[in-house]
């Protein structure tokens, strides 16, 4: 049976009772005729005492009045009681710990429903296997008590009582002879109200029915049952009688080993409430410290318990919080469905994990991710449910921060490519659907690459996060503009009507960003070039679209940049020339298809030839000749510019070499060195191998570098440049003014001229002739800026005579242009070698 059952199942619910006043006669005559061991004494239906077999023993027969007193002068007291729903399991620990055999069981009012003694609880422990394991002798712990058959009653009672036992032997002449006398026979005596008999002969059962000593306990209770009898005799090996076995003998001897066990449960209980409250501790010292909040709400969702992190979160403490619904924490950005769907998965999972946004009590409203656990007891209904959040602030700012750096260009804050293409794909989706124009321009900054390089990174970035502005500020709400990388911007104009409103909103940014960027103490003029694609016209989709804003870009670039080019289908053909173009450049030093021509160089104060600059030509066999400008930069960006450089140095000087040999008069040879050429290579080996290959001398060679060049690694190129002067060679500056060197870094060069650029040559007069106030004032500058630094002041670019005469006037050193002579072969050169060569000498 097992120990979970309750008493109320196993109770005798025929409890023998009786009132305070009834009398021991009639006690010991109700319990001699139902058979039971005890009497309960009942006051108003409430247990007040108890009287058993073993009481009846302290009865004084030789008092008359004994059997007339009432039975509540000798009951014991106060009676133990057990609740009906007690478990058998439970009801042994007490039967255990409150020393006692029976108790009576009452109902929730506290009535008595029937009486338990411990052995109805120890029999239905499921005992046989116990018993059949073990003999009669090891049940005997007691001395027999043997009485002569003669003994008075009175005596015999008294012995019985003294020894505290239930029965004795009453002996015969031999052991069948042999009778018994038990408590239930005094009991049976007194309830007979027949004269007391003299010996205890007299009340004596006969015989003794005996089991031997090596029975099993099993036999013997066995035997007990079925002659319905509490005591049995035991004999030895011999016959011989050695001792009485009582049904207590054997509930003792299973009280023994059910106590022993119950010992052992009561100590793994103990252990495991131990544990547990070791258990609860844990937990709760957890939830308190936890960093994530908790909270318990009872089964009509109010709130039972929080933790302190919850109160941090929340602002909320505990007791204005306590008996309060979560919704107080609603921050109403979640609609009726967002709750319905929640209480739905509970209800159906019993769990509900996700997003939300919630309320503090300051007001302020922040996203939790929220657990939610529904928690039901063993009859499956819901007694609570267990919600654990985190802030997710910090999370969410975190998960902003990367969609920021994967979308948005860090230095403009500007859409990045991958967020441009995406808003590409919509537009163009949504230009199809509703049969609209759209454009996209493609954006690049002009000469940007010399600002990096001249004036530095920090200046640069500074120069795109203004541009980004001023794009910002051209276009209208829905429109983007993007930066894809270095100085490459986009815009995209996801509706327009007309062509024309993409190609008016181009002039505005090229004269927005046209206008001057003041940054530090530098001011920048700086253009741009765009490019436009349109759609349907121009490309259907997002490649497409980029592609021909930005080959229009670079055809915007070709035609002399700081303008826009709508995209033609023709440009995509000029795009195949460059890629057809590349591949030639590649083989054209080894095959021979550049050659040099050589532009002479004329003292303002002579007239006659001061130099000689080297320019190159290629000689496409298919595209006749290129021009520099289109495969300089080309060159530069294959990476070929240092081949083709050396190539033209050594041919420069081998040419100059030859006009010596042929006895002209010295002249000076001036070579054009790239800003990437100067960084590849040790010019000065480059150089020193050419001399020695050609037996130019060194004093006959100029080098020209740009402005570029001067500001790049300042330190290296100083050192290089004092090497190249210590050749004996000559250093100059292209295309001075156009660059951004600074008069500190010119300072430190040693170089021998600054050349004016055409640019600012072209602008001394304008188209009426007359000589422009800035113009005029910034060739002015330059030459005494060169001539400040111990400079030769060198004007290229000069295409008239007024022009040269202006020059001359502010003390310029040489000039070099059209108005001279154009470049021309070496050959036709020598026709230039010792005459004046000015306009004005010639026709004087
Ligand atoms: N790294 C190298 N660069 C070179 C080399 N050869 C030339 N170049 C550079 O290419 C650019 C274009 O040169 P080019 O087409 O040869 O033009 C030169 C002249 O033809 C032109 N010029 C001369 N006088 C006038 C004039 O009166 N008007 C006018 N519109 N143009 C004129 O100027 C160019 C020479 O310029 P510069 O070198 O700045 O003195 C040019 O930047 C060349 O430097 C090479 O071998 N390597």
């Amino acid at each position: 049976m097992p120990a979970d059952q309750v008493l109320e199942r196993i109770v005798q619910k025929t409890l023998l009772s009786c009132p305070p006043d009834t009398s021991i006669l009639e006690a010991a005559t109700l319990m001699a005729e139902t058979r039971c061991s005890s009497i309960i004494i009942l006051d108003k239906a409430k247990p007040i005492g108890i009287w058993t077999e073993r009481d009846s023993l302290a009865v004084d027969f030789s008092e008359p009045k004994a059997l007339t007193r009432p039975i509540s002068s000798v009951m014991s007291t106060p009676v133990k009681t057990i609740h009906g729903s007690t478990t058998l399991g439970d009801a042994g620990m007490r039967f255990k710990l409150e020393g006692v055999r029976h108790f009576v069981v009452i109902d929730d009012a506290g009535d008595a429903l029937g009486i338990v003694s411990q052995s109805d609880v120890i029999l239905r422990h499921g005992v046989e296997h116990f018993l059949v394991l073990r003999n009669v002798r090891s049940a005997i712990h007691q001395a027999m008590i043997a009485i002569p058959a003669e003994t008075g009653l009175k005596e015999a009672v008294a012995k019985l009582h003294a020894a505290r036992t239930d029965a004795a032997v009453v002996l015969g002449d031999g052991i069948a002879e042999h009778g018994i006398v038990t408590e239930r026979d005094v009991l049976r005596l007194i309830a007979s109200k027949r004269k007391v008999p003299l010996t205890v002969g007299e009340i004596a059962s006969r015989p003794l029915i005996c089991v031997r000593h090596d029975d099993s306990l099993l036999g013997a209770r066995n035997l007990l049952d079925e002659k319905g009898i509490r005591h049995v005799g035991v004999t030895d090996d011999d016959g011989d009688l050695i001792a009485l076995l009582s049904f207590s003998d054997i509930l003792s001897t299973l009280q023994y080993e059910y106590v022993h066990r119950l010992d052992e449960a009561l100590r793994e209980r103990d252990e495991a409430l131990i544990r547990s409250r070791k258990d609860l501790n844990l937990a709760r010292k957890v939830i308190e410290a936890s960093l994530d909040g908790i909270m318990i709400l009872d089964a009509a969702n109010r709130v039972e318990f929080v933790n302190p992190a919850f109160t941090h979160m929340t602002g909320y403490p505990p007791e204005e919080i306590i008996g309060q619904t979560p919704s107080i924490l609603k921050s109403g950005r979640h609609d009726e469905a967002f709750y319905a769907h929640m209480y739905q998965s509970l209800e159906k999972q019993d769990y509900w994990q996700g997003e939300i946004w919630n309320r503090r009590k300051n007001g302020e409203i922040y996203p939790e991710w929220l657990t939610i656990n529904v928690i039901r007891d063993e009859s499956g209904d819901i007694s609570q449910y267990a919600a654990i959040f985190s802030d997710i602030t910090e999370r969410k700012k975190t998960e902003e921060r990367i969609k920021n750096l994967a979308y948005y260009d860090v230095l403009t804050g500007l859409p990045n490519r991958r967020l441009f293409t995406d808003r590409l794909q919509l537009a163009i989706a949504n230009a199809h659907r509703h049969q609209h124009l759209m454009a996209i321009m493609f954006l690049d900054l002009d000469l940007f690459k010399r600002i990096n390089d001249s004036l530095g990174h920090g200046i640069g970035d500074q120069v795109l996060i203004e541009t980004a502005a001023r794009l910002g500020h051209c276009l209208r709400e829905g429109d983007t503009v993007a930066r894809l990388g270095g100085d490459e911007f986009t815009i995209l104009l996801p509706e327009i009507d007309h062509i024309e409103d993409a190609a008016k909103l181009a002039e505005r940014l090229i004269a927005h960003v046209k206008q001057p960027f003041i940054i530090e103490e530098h001011e920048l003029y700086i253009t741009t070039s765009i490019g436009i694609g349109v759609y349907p016209d121009d490309g259907d989709s997002v490649e497409a679209l980029i592609k021909n804003a930005d080959t229009a870009m670079y055809r915007a670039k070709d035609l002399g940049r700081n303008s826009f080019q709508l995209y033609t289908p023709a440009m995509n053909a000029r795009s195949f020339e460059r890629l057809s173009m590349e591949a030639s450049l590649r083989h054209a030093v080894t095959r021979g298809e550049f050659k040099l021509v050589y532009q002479v160089k004329v003292d303002l104060d002579t007239g006659r030839m001061s130099g000689v600059e080297a320019l190159v030509r290629w000689h496409h066999p298919e595209m006749g000749l290129v021009s520099p400008v289109d495969f300089i930069p080309l060159a530069e960006d294959m990476g070929v510019i240092s081949d083709i450089g050396e190539w033209v140095l050594r041919e420069a000087c081998k040419q100059c070499k030859h006009w010596h040999d042929l006895g002209l008069p010295p002249v000076r040879i001036a070579v054009n060195v790239s800003a990437l050429q100067f960084k590849e290579t040790r010019v000065p080996e480059v150089v020193a191998s050419a001399l020695r290959e050609t037996g130019l001398p060194p004093q006959y060679l100029e080098l020209e570098l740009t402005e570029t060049v001067l500001m790049q690694r300042v330190d290296e190129v100083v050192v290089v440049l004092k090497e190249l002067r210590a050749m004996g060679i000559r250093i100059s500056i292209d295309d001075f003014g156009t660059g951004y060197s600074s008069l500190s870094y010119l300072k430190r060069m040693p170089i021998d001229a600054l050349k004016v650029d055409r640019s600012f040559v072209n602008d001394i007069f304008d188209e009426n002739d007359k000589v422009t106030e800035e113009g005029a004032e910034i060739v002015s500058t330059i030459i005494s800026l060169a001539h400040n630094l111990k400079l030769k002041a060198i004007a290229e670019g000069v295409e008239t005579a007024a022009q040269a005469l202006f020059l001359h006037s502010k003390g310029c050193d040489e000039v070099q242009g059209f108005l001279i002579s154009r470049p021309v072969s070496g050959e036709d050169l020598i026709s230039l070698f010792d005459r004046n060569l000015l306009p004005e000498a010639q026709e004087e």
